[in-house]
Parts: structure tokens; sequence; C-alpha cells
């Protein structure tokens, strides 16, 4: 099923079991789930099934990085178990996000493929120490023009350079934001935060909620929160 809302729940659970029990409480006409690192090296592919079979539409968040025949590949495999949308390093460089999305047009898969700029736990100094002098709005801007050009249908980046990248990329290209802090939410390790209206009305396409949602006392009271934060604009 395919949902109007932006918002994207990060499944971050060390266990099939334990993703599927919240996967089940949340209803694919309010959200879609994200599928990252940890739960995917647990579980493998049997996750996408489950949740496919329970009508989400899934982003798989591994963000490849790699030379550019290997990502191709690893692209191709996560579009034929069917994602919805699947993402590598902008940092890979150019030839290596050519060849991810002319693997998916020579398949004809349809799959949302989009470049990560900077993390949004990433701050100046963060960048400094890999030897990027920029400021991380900066960086972002390089990158996801470099992704556009290089033919990716967005980028994950923070809702504070999402305006920016209005302007530069325009409306269609997708700007999906992690570091989305709701109110009653702490930061914790994100660095690049804003609240889940102001990232909409700054021009954010999609929504990522990991924590504060599924760390919450209760889950459902939290989602709600934020649909009704989203509502109030
Ligand atoms: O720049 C990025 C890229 C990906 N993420 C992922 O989003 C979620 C955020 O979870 P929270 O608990 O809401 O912080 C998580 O799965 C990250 O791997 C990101 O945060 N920043």
């Amino acid at each position: 099923m395919s949902t109007a809302s932006p918002l994207i729940i990060a499944l971050d659970y060390a266990s099939l079991d334990a993703a599927l029990c919240m996967a089940d409480r949340l209803d694919p006409s309010r959200c879609r789930l994200k599928v990252g690192k940890e739960l995917f090296t647990r579980s493998g592919p049997d996750i996408l099934e489950a949740l496919h079979g329970r009508g989400f539409e899934v982003f798989l968040d591994l963000k490849f990085h790699d030379i550019p025949n290997t990502v191709a590949g690893a692209v191709q495999a996560a579009a034929e178990q069917g994602v919805w949308m699947v993402n590598v390093h902008a940092g890979g460089g150019r030839r290596m996000m050519e060849a991810a999305r002319e693997r998916l047009d020579h398949h004809g898969l349809s799959t949302h493929l989009i470049a990560v700029t900077v993390l949004t736990s990433m701050e100046a100094e963060d960048l400094a120490e890999v030897g990027v002098s920029a400021p991380p709005a900066e960086q972002v801007e390089r990158l996801a023009v470099l992704a556009r050009d290089s033919g990716m249908h967005g980028v994950v980046c923070s809702a504070q350079e999402a305006s920016r990248l209005n302007t530069l990329c325009g409306d269609d290209f997708l700007k999906v934001t992690p570091g989305i802090r709701p109110s009653f939410a702490v930061a914790g390790d994100q660095r690049r935060v804003m609240a889940p209206a102001e990232a909409m009305a700054a021009g954010s396409t999609h929504l990522v909620v990991g924590r504060p949602v599924t760390q919450a006392e209760d889950p459902m009271a939290a989602l709600a929160a934020i649909e009704a934060e989203l509502a109030a604009g």
C-alpha cells in the first residue's frame, strides 16, 4: 500500500521478531518503514518479505559505498526484492551513482534511488576530522548537486538543508531527512536536527523517525503526537 504520509519509521531493532512486533502495531496507511544495517544484518531479506506481506513500503537503508560494479549489483538486488527506496553514499562519486542508476534503468526497476550526503550525526568538527573543511551545509549542497547530476532521485540530508536544496535541485528532488526530533524527544547522537512540522515547512519530502517512536514508553502515542505536530503545522 502506498501512503500520503511523509513519515518513515526506522525499525532499528536487533531481531526480526522485535521489528515485526513494532510493525504489527503500525499501519501502512500511516507510515513507511525503514530497514537499516543492524536489522538487515541480523535478519536478511526475510524482514523485507515480512514487511511487504504486511502491506508496507520499505526503505532499505544500507548506504552502499563501494566500487561502481559492486554498488550497481547491490542496488539491483535490493530493487529486485521489491523495496520502495534504496540508498548509496554520494561520497562514492559520480561513476558509482551513475552505474547504480543505469543498472536500475536497464532492468526496468522503478525503486527510488537516493544518495546520502552528510550524515545527520555529523557537524563541522566531524567533517574537519575526515578532511572536509567546508561547513556541513556547503558539503551537503555539493553532494546533492552531484547526486542529481548522477541520476539520483533525491538525497538523504538534514532538514536544515532542505530549503536550500529545493532551490538548487527542485521540489521534485526527494529530500529524505533523518534527525527528526519532535518536541518530546532528545537529540541523542544526532547533531543536525529539526522538529517534524518545521522540517516539512523547510522542504523535506520524507521524515525519518526512529527512537522518538520505537524507544518511547508508548510508541503509538508518540506516533500520534508526531502526526498531531504535523497536522498543526
Ligand atoms: O544521515 C543519516 C542517515 C541515516 N540515518 C538513519 O535514520 C535513522 C534515524 O533514527 P533516530 O533514532 O530517529 O535518530 C537511523 O536508522 C539512522 O541510521 C540518520 O540518522 N542520519
